[in-house]
């Protein structure tokens, strides 16, 4: 059974739409990557999943339960963690303070959680006491990783997580993933425009265009750019 399963999902914003009957699926412990350019729904499938925009119709079932009409706090709960496009952390907190807060409260080991987290992520390790605001784009997103998976997801949401960020830390981005889905019991889902980021990470992609995804690209084409332009809605002289 997959981990979760969209099916005819559709939302609008007010009276225009933004998703249009997407369908797709991801299996226990896949990396499964939706690739689509600017504007063409990626956010607002990961906000619909995550419960924060509204749904029109259709269906989202993790774990083989319904989410629709169950709150963001509910989901989260079941185990569903979204990093927000734009690395969403605290400026004033320390990089520490970043990694404890959302868990704060939930009872359990705090201190081996946040150490178990750290052991994938060396470049914080050495920033402990670095505010968030004082850390490159690179490392911010490196932290709004960490403190996605302090709270233990067994789905990641990863909202475009390579947008503005160097290559050289993409690449260690990319392979904390890497480690991450042969380490842990995670399964994660990652929109991009980035192709090269998602073809290194994912063992299946999908094309978003105009809010429609019902394509999954082939993997043999995924090396030609041309084929993936098609795919995208974009059709190459
Ligand atoms: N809050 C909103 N109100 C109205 N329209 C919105 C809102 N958020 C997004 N949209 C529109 O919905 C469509 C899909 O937007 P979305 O942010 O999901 O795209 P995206 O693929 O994530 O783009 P980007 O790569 O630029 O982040 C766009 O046409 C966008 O203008």
């Amino acid at each position: 059974m997959p981990l979760l399963e969209v099916k005819g999902l559709s939302a609008a914003y007010g009276l225009v739409p933004a998703l249009h009957r997407v369908d797709f699926y991801v299996d226990p412990g896949e990396v499964v990557g939706i690739l689509g350019h600017n504007g063409m729904g990626k956010t607002t499938l990961m906000r619909a999943i995550m419960g924060f925009v509204k749904v029109t119709g259709g269906e989202i079932a993790f774990d083989g339960q319904s989410l629709l009409g169950q709150s963001v706090n509910a989901r989260a709960r079941a185990g569903i963690g979204l990093v927000p496009q734009g690395r969403e952390i605290f400026p004033n907190l320390s990089v520490e303070e970043n990694l404890q807060v959302g868990i704060a409260g939930a009872g359990g080991d705090m201190a081996g959680t946040v150490a178990g987290v750290l052991d994938l992520f060396p470049r914080l390790k050495r920033l402990l006491d670095r505010r968030g605001g004082a850390l490159s784009g690179g490392e911010q997103q490196l932290l709004a990783l960490a403190r996605c998976l302090c709270r233990k997801p067994r789905l990641m949401l990863l909202d475009e997580p390579t947008e503005g960020i160097q290559p050289s830390i993409n690449d260690e981005i990319s392979e904390t993933l890497q480690e991450l889905s042969r380490r842990q019991d995670i399964t994660i889902v990652l929109v991009e425009q980035n192709l090269d980021f998602i073809t290194g990470l994912a063992q299946r992609v999908y094309a978003i265009s105009n809010g429609v995804l019902d394509r999954q690209i082939p993997r043999e084409q995924l090396t030609d750019r041309r084929a993936v332009s098609e795919f995208m809605g974009f059709v190459t002289a």
